[in-house]
């Protein structure tokens, strides 16, 4: 039988990534990254649509694969309601809930991109996002707040949270729903979610609600000291949110979202980047620490991904304040284009059924 040809795409906060596979054998990979400061001339998420469209028709032409050649085509799925973890097709209820959503995040343009592309496919190709950000296996109790206005969301780096402990349970043999992980993806967003028995049942809002400090995002803030900034008069809502997300974290403290050229600094002795280095392996222990408390300390494994999981430096520090608690296993960077990839694959060998995003939220029903 014929290999599926699929292409992959994958917009991330400070990269937009792209693979080509036929079958599960990679025919091209690349990452192309995005400093701050070329995303900053764009307002909002959809104004870089073009931007990173043309990136991937870039990488597609420089290796000669022509569209008409593809036999599927998958995005990252970004801010919908939310939803099962599987592969969706891309509908105009998703479409439209991706603009129209409170939140906005590189990840909305998965579905949008695929669409776009699978639409100049002369093949009437179908176009499909696989475990979206808003995965949602979220506990009830993890669910509340200490006041009954505010819920917590589960937005998360979900695609390679579930794959890596797919890839894990694989490796140990032991099933991934009779396993208890902490498991911390640390790219431009940092997760940590706590899964028990093969579902997420607590993470942190990795977006602009809390958890540890990013490349671009503040994680946790001061509620108190947040609100009267809000109203000094000093910030635009606008400006606020930027802080949160965006000009956050490591962008905030000094000015780039890169934290491999940060690592370089820190080890050449720089203060203000081994400082940042500290914090961040800080709050990313402190956070798993406190997802052992669901397990009640009974935890098969602590696993460190992402782009930042590259770094021996912090994974270093992490392991040194967490190691306590369990083993800790490092999977760098991540398995987010395989993950896509594959799930085309079982969707076409019947492994995976395919399921129907139903949408259209205004702003407060899509996210309430
Ligand atoms: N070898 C490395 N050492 C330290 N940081 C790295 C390394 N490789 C990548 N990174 C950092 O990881 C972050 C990007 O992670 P990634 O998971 O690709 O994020 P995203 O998908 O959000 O764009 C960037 O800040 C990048 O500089
Ligand atoms: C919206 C949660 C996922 C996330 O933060 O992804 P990036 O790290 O790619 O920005």
């Amino acid at each position: 039988m014929k290999s599926l040809k699929i292409l992959t795409l994958n917009p991330g906060s400070t990269s937009t990534k792209i693979a080509v596979y036929s079958g599960e054998l990679v025919l091209i990979s690349e990452t192309i990254k995005h400093q701050s400061e070329e995303l900053d001339q764009f307002d909002t998420i959809f104004d870089q649509m073009e931007l990173r469209k043309h990136t991937i028709l870039e990488c597609l032409s420089a290796a000669n694969i022509e569209i008409d050649s593809l036999d599927m085509v998958i995005g990252r799925g970004g801010l919908l309601k939310p939803i099962s973890s599987g592969i969706y097709e891309v509908n105009e209820d998703m479409l439209y809930d991706l603009v129209h959503g409170d939140l906005q995040h590189a990840s909305n343009l998965g579905a949008s991109i695929a669409h776009e592309i699978a639409k100049t496919s002369t093949k009437g190709i179908k176009a499909y996002i696989a475990d979206p950000v808003v995965v949602d296996e979220m506990s009830e109790i993890a669910k509340l707040t200490g006041h009954p206005n505010f819920k917590r969301r589960s937005i998360f780096h979900a695609l390679n949270h579930k794959a890596v402990a797919r890839h894990y349970a694989g490796i140990t043999k032991k099933p991934y729903d009779q396993m208890n992980l902490i498991i911390a993806h640390m790219g431009g967003g940092v997760s940590v979610g706590a899964h028990q028995n093969g579902k997420v049942v607590d993470v942190n809002q990795a977006l602009d609600g809390e958890g540890p400090v990013s490349p671009e995002r503040s994680g946790s803030l001061p509620a108190g000291d947040l609100i009267r900034a809000a109203f000094s008069g000093k910030y635009s809502e606008a400006e606020m949110l930027k802080m949160v997300v965006g000009h956050g974290g490591m962008v905030a403290y000094l000015g780039t979202n890169d934290a491999y050229k940060i690592e370089q600094l820190a080890e050449k002795g720089d203060e203000s980047a081994i400082q940042f280095y500290e914090l961040m392996a800080y709050q990313v222990s402190k956070e798993i620490g406190s997802l052992a408390t669901i397990f009640a300390g009974s935890v098969d494994a602590i696993i460190l991904t992402g782009g930042l999981a590259k770094s021996d430096y912090l994974v270093d520090k992490i392991k040194a304040r967490v190691s306590f608690l369990s083993k800790v296993e490092v999977f760098p960077g991540e398995d987010e284009m395989y993950a896509l990839a594959m799930n085309g694959i079982w969707l076409n060998q019947g492994i995976l059924q395919l399921q129907t995003y139903k949408g259209r939220g205004e702003k407060e029903s899509v996210n309430g």
